[in-house]
C-alpha cells in the first residue's frame, strides 16, 4: 500500500470559556487526511487525525517538515515485514533531522500524522482501532468499555454558581459518575462556593468531582489549596503548578493526601520520565494525563508505558485528556484507567460517536473500521471536504 496524497486544514475549535490560564477565543485545530491507493467499495481508503485541543494547529510545520518527510519516504520505508503500513516507520521518517528536546514544537505536529496513520492502519486492516491495537502492541484482549468522566465546569461570562450546577447535572443525567471543573481563576473563597455548589449536585460526594487548575498556582497558593480541598476527598487535584515545575509537584504530593493528576502538558517520553522520576508522582494514587494526540501520537506513548511499567506504574493509573475518539481506542487497547469527555466543549473534533452511550460513566467501543470518526457526522463532514 502507498499513501498518494495528504491534505491539511485548520478549523476552529473556539469559544467563550476560560480556564485559569488561556481563554479559548481563538482555539484552533489542525486536521489531515491521509489519502491511500487501497480501494474498498469503490472509494479510497483515508485515515484521519486531528490535534486534541489546548495546543493551537500546527499547519506551518506539517507543511514544511513533518509531511514533506513522509511524503518523500523512499517507496516501502513505511511498511512493515508483511507489506503493512508501519506508524513506527512513519514516525522515524518525519522524525529524521530533528534534534532532542523541545518537544512541544512538533510534537502535536507529529501526533496529528500518527494519529491518521493508525486510522488508516486499522481501517486497511478492516478493523477497529482498538482491536488493531490490541493486536499489534497489546495482549489481543481489549476492554471493551472504557471508564469516561466529564469535564467542563469552565469560567464563562455571567456564568453563575446555578448555570455550573445545572451544567453539571446534565453531565449525571448523561450517563456520567464523576465530573471535573475548573478551578484557580477565581479568589479561593470564590471556587470553594463553586465547590461547595457543584458538591450539593453530587450528594456531597467529593470522590466524584476532579478540580483542574490548569498548571496557574506557585507553591503557597498549591498548598494554601491544598488544605482547603482536603477534606473534600476529591477525585482529583490536577495540573496544580507549572507542567515542567516537578520540584513544585513533589512538595504537593507530600502534603496533599488525595490524588493528584497531571502531564497534559508533557509531550515525550522525557518529559514524562522526568515526572515520574523527580514529580513525586505516587503510582497508588495519582494519575496521569499524557494525551496521545499532543505528544507525538501513539508509538511515542507507547514508549511512555512501557517506561511508565519499568517505574512500577500500571496502565490503569493513565487517563488521558483530550476527550477524544483516538485515545478512547488506545485506553480500551492499552487497559487504561479510562480516558476524558467533553460533552459539550470543543466541537466538531471532540467527543465520541454521534451513537455512543455513557452508562455508569463507561463507554462502549464501536465496530467501525479505523477511530469511528466515521459515525460523528459533523466533523466527518469537515474531514471529507479536505480531500473530496
Ligand atoms: O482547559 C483545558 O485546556 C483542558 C484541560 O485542562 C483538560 O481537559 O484537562
Ligand atoms: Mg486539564
Amino acid at each position: 500500500m502507498r499513501i498518494v496524497s495528504a491534505h491539511e486544514g485548520v478549523i476552529p475549535i473556539s469559544s467563550s470559556m476560560s480556564n485559569a490560564f488561556i481563554d479559548f477565543s481563538t482555539m484552533d485545530c489542525s486536521i489531515l487526511a491521509l489519502v491511500s491507493d487501497v480501494v474498498v467499495d469503490g472509494k479510497p481508503l483515508v485515515g484521519y487525525g486531528f490535534n486534541s485541543n489546548g495546543r493551537y494547529s500546527a499547519g506551518e510545520i506539517l507543511r514544511r517538515r513533518i509531511l514533506p518527510r513522509l511524503m518523500d519516504a523512499p517507496e516501502g520505508a513505511l511498511l512493515d515485514e508483511a507489506g503493512d503500513l508501519s506508524p513506527s516507520f512513519a514516525w522515524e521518517a518525519m522524525m529524521r533531522n530533528e534534534k532532542p528536546g523541545g518537544h512541544g514544537e512538533r510534537s502535536v505536529a507529529v501526533g496529528v500524522v500518527d494519529m491518521a496513520l493508525h486510522d488508516l492502519a486499522a481501517k486497511v486492516a478492516g478493523v477497529p482501532l482498538y482491536r488493531w491495537i490490541s493486536d499489534h502492541y497489546g495482549d489481543g484482549d481489549p476492554d471493551d468499555s472504557v471508564f469516561v468522566y466529564a469535564a467542563g465546569g469552565y469560567y464563562a461570562p455571567g456564568k453563575s454558581d446555578r448555570d455550573l450546577q445545572d451544567e453539571m447535572r446534565r453531565f449525571l443525567d448523561a450517563g456520567y459518575d464523576v465530573v471535573k471543573m475548573k478551578i484557580g481563576g477565581a479568589p479561593l473563597a470564590e471556587d470553594l462556593r463553586r465547590i461547595e455548589a457543584v458538591l450539593e449536585v453530587l450528594g456531597g460526594d467529593g470522590s466524584r468531582l476532579a478540580v483542574d487548575v490548569n498548571g496557574r498556582f506557585d507553591l503557597d497558593t498549591a498548598l494554601e489549596y491544598a488544605r482547603a480541598l482536603d477534606p473534600y476527598d476529591l477525585f482529583w487535584y490536577e495540573e496544580v503548578g507549572d507542567p515542567l515545575d516537578y520540584r513544585l509537584n513533589a512538595t504537593l504530593s507530600e502534603q496533599y493526601k488525595n490524588p493528584i493528576a497531571t502531564g497534559e502538558n508533557l509531550f515525550s517520553l522525557q518529559d514524562a520520565r522526568n515526572l515520574v522520576r523527580y514529580g513525586g508522582m505516587r503510582p497508588d494514587r495519582d494519575y496521569i494525563q499524557i494525551d496521545p494526540a499532543l505528544s507525538y501520537g501513539l508509538v511515542e506513548y507507547r514508549r511512555i508505558q512501557d517506561m511508565l511499567s519499568q517505574h512500577g506504574w500500571s496502565s490503569r493509573r493513565c487517563i488521558p485528556h483530550g476527550g477524544h475518539q483516538f485515545s478512547l481506542h488506545i485506553a480500551a487497547a492499552l487497559k487504561l484507567g479510562g480516558n476524558e469527555s467533553y460533552p459539550g466543549e470543543f466541537q466538531p473534533t471532540g467527543g465520541f460517536a454521534d451513537d455512543a452511550v455513557v452508562e455508569g460513566s463507561r463507554v462502549a467501543l464501536d465496530d467501525r473500521p479505523g477511530i469511528g470518526f466515521e459515525g460523528k457526522a459533523n466533523f466527518l463532514e469537515v474531514l471529507r471536504e479536505l480531500h473530496e
